[in-house]
């Protein structure tokens, strides 16, 4: 059960949070969203005091893809309600918690579950633990989502490397780095053109060679929006004329994030259900959907990411 009941965030263990505090009478988050370095810090410094894990690679995992965390081995475990200051994840198909732990001998660190805007978080909060990440001493972000897939080409099961994004939502102003700016992170006007690293997209496409699923994995273009609503078939061919090949709720903020402290970024989506583009069809996205085909696939997903860790390992740490 979760969701809000009677005005209380209720999370996925039953939790309740309300001003800053849960129902069991402990205060776990800061009654603003303003994480400033000093809490971000304090954050990092509760993980690096509890595990022994000092990873340089970070690891998001999309919606139903949460068996990605699940191959870690050594964990040290860390429920978000358990973590000082941290929002809770309120999404089917987000666990809500933190790894750390090995994936292949490489130490990692792994967010099972993220935070999405239509949660109700300002995109700064859905994207600090990147920042805290950063802190803990990760260079590289691997993340990934779930989407719809807009290009005709693509097949329900697919993978798309991501290799840019186009920020909607900036478009209309909102941004994770809006507000002050804090140097020890980052500048305050951040070049996004190089926002996907090639080299870790290249190490993607020689594994999904050697996987022999080239026919199944794309390079293609990943737009968030603000959710919790799918897209209207007139949204959708927007989309298309802009040159977006898969449609998502997360990801974005989180790279631009990533890029602003200079952590090398990579994503990939896994595609759960083709956009509806025509007004005849009687087909409509749905999260089960969406968490199904994310888990009839995380297990050939789980192998690709432990492959680029040992990649990314082998090659830049
Ligand atoms: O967290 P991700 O981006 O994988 O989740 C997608 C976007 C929405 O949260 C949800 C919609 O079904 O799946
Ligand atoms: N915005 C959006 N997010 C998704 N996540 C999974 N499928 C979809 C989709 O079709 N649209």
């Amino acid at each position: 059960m979760n969701g809000i009941k009677n005005n209380v965030l209720i999370d996925l263990n039953g939790n309740g949070y309300t001003n800053g505090k849960c129902t069991n009478g402990t205060i776990y988050h800061q009654d603003d969203d303003i994480y400033t370095y000093d809490t971000l810090n304090q954050i990092a410094k509760f993980f690096l005091d509890r595990t022994k894990v000092r990873p340089k690679i970070g690891i998001i995992c999309g919606s139903g893809l949460g068996a990605i965390a699940e191959m870690l081995e050594d964990v040290d475990k860390f429920p978000y309600s358990s973590i000082p200051n941290f929002p809770v994840s309120t999404v089917e198909g987000h666990a809500g918690q933190m790894l750390f732990g090995y994936l292949d001998n490489v130490p990692v660190m792994c967010m099972q579950g993220r935070f999405h805007y239509y949660e109700g978080y300002p995109l700064a909060k859905c994207s600090m633990p990147i920042r805290v990440m950063k802190l803990v001493g990760v260079t590289h972000l691997i993340a990934t989502n779930a989407a719809g897939g807009l290009n005709p080409s693509y097949k329900v099961g697919d993978i798309v490397i991501v290799k840019d994004h186009i920020n909607i939502m900036g478009f209309a102003g909102n941004n994770p780095l809006q507000g002050p700016n804090d140097t020890r992170f980052g500048p305050r006007f951040p070049p996004m053109n190089k926002a996907y690293d090639r080299k870790l997209i290249e190490y993607a496409m020689e594994i999904a060679e050697e996987m022999g699923m080239k026919d199944e994995v794309h390079e293609g273009v990943y737009t968030c929006l603000g959710g919790p609503n799918y897209e209207t078939v007139a949204e959708l061919k927007m989309l298309k004329i802009l040159g977006v090949d898969a449609v998502g709720m997360s990801t974005v903020h989180e790279v631009i994030t990533a890029r602003h402290c200079d952590i090398t970024a990579f994503a990939f989506s896994i595609i759960t259900n083709k956009c509806v583009t025509e007004y005849e069809s009687m087909e409509e996205a749905n999260h089960d959907e969406v968490v199904d085909v994310g888990k009839r696939r995380q297990s050939i997903l789980s192998v690709l990411v432990c492959k680029m860790v040992t990649k990314i390992n082998d090659a830049a740490l």
